[in-house]
């Protein structure tokens, strides 16, 4: 296990006033080329990437999803077992004939890549406010001091209540105006195929954990989900630099899709993996809160993205979560009494709140927000 794996979580504001008192500006059209780079930019020595040969490749199993989708016997029993074997070692695994067009999936790269190429100016139109989660965030200049990312976000909320149609669109439409209701379109439409999807694994996890294909399905059906492009510019020194730093992601479950760059690393057996980009293929990741509604069983793993000197690189990730007030709470099949429970019960509006205000999201965040609502519950 790596020393940075041992730090004990502590908690913290998770916006340092440092930061918004002088924040530094991150403009990738001029940065990309600097032979040196901001000392915020410099990750500490042991969560530095590692740049000598290259990692080597995780095996992330490639489920066929065409089977299951056609409610095969066979093709259901061997997805379901894929899946468990991947969910209880690490949490990553890969779909494949999920039935996505790849026409709107090269739309939503198209329209990422137009908006990042944008002027800072422009972006800023859509600038994340301190402690929101939706909107243009340039590097987290004005959220942190120190390991800051290489990267551009623009991160908005899908909820697939069937009263919140329009959200995406109107919320591009606030705040971009008229020129964006394309742009606003592509990204609902986007959504709602991630949202169809999440639900298929959702069917999936239920099979491969030995209870109802039903069970989850109803937890998530009106999700109230997270849509993030990830932007990584070139980085002229990449062996100090990380685009994403190493964390579990605290929502439920990770929907994937990268472009054919590469940079995604996992943390598997005490070393990091890559995860090769494929374009047919979304990567999907088990999230703290999943883990925690699945009793510990299945994990949310380290992960992190590395950045490279030559190529910009894009990501679009969607994150499954449940609706705010749903309390997350294991299925009885899965706890065969109470001194079994490994977490609390809580809301993800609750633990959303924990790491956009008090804990910036890392390798510890769910093990943190457990010890901090142990602690709220007992005053
Ligand atoms: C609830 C969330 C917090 C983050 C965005 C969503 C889902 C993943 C989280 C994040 C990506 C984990 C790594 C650190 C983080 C700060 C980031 O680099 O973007 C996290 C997000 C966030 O707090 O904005
Ligand atoms: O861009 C990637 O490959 C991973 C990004 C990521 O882990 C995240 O946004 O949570
Ligand atoms: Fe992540």
């Amino acid at each position: 296990m790596p020393p940075f794996l041992l730090t004990s979580p502590s908690v913290s504001p998770t916006i340092d006033t440092k930061s918004r008192q002088n924040p530094l500006i991150f403009d990738a059209s001029f940065l990309q080329n600097e032979t040196s780079i901001p000392q915020q930019f410099v990750w500490p020595e042991d969560e530095k990437p590692y740049h000598g040969p290259p990692p080597p490749q995780l095996y992330v199993p490639p489920i066929d999803l065409k089977g299951f989708l056609s409610y095969e016997p066979i093709a259901m029993s061997n997805a379901s077992r894929l899946v468990d074997l991947a969910c209880r070692k690490h949490g990553f695994f890969q779909v494949i004939n999920h039935g996505i067009d790849s026409r709107l999936i090269n739309e939503a790269h198209k329209i990422m890549e137009y908006f990042f190429r944008m002027p800072l100016l422009e972006k800023q139109r859509a600038q994340r406010r301190a402690g929101e989660y939706c909107g243009y965030a340039s590097s987290f200049t004005n959220r942190f001091s120190s390991k800051l990312p290489w990267k551009e976000t623009l991160s908005f909320r899908y909820s697939a209540d069937p009263q919140c149609l329009n959200l995406v669109p109107d919320y591009f439409l606030n705040v971009m105006g008229e020129d964006f209701s394309h742009f606003g379109r592509v990204c609902q439409e986007y959504c709602e195929a991630m949202n169809k999807l999440s639900l298929v694994i959702m069917e999936l996890l239920g099979l491969s954990l030995g209870i109802s294909y039903s069970c989850f399905t109803d937890f998530y059906k009106d999700n109230d989900s997270i849509m993030r492009f990830n932007y990584y510019p070139p980085c002229q020194k990449p062996d100090q630099a990380l685009g994403t730093g190493p964390h579990c992601d605290p929502t439920s479950l990770t929907i994937l899709h990268q472009d054919n760059v590469g940079g995604l690393e996992v943390f598997v057996e005490d070393k990091w993996h890559s995860v090769a980009p494929c374009s047919n293929a979304f990567v999907i990741n088990i999230g703290d809160t999943f883990m925690a509604l699945s009793n510990g069983l299945y994990k949310s793993c380290l992960h992190r993205a590395v950045v490279n000197s030559h190529t910009p690189r894009k990501s679009l990730a969607f994150f499954l979560s449940p609706r705010m007030d749903k309390v997350i709470c294991p299925p009885k099949e899965l706890v065969a009494d109470d001194d079994q429970r490994i977490y609390p019960d809580f809301t993800w509006s609750t633990f959303l709140e924990f790491t956009q205000k008090h804990y910036r999201a890392d390798m510890n965040t769910l093990e943190a927000f457990s010890n901090w609502l142990r602690n709220e519950t007992k005053c």
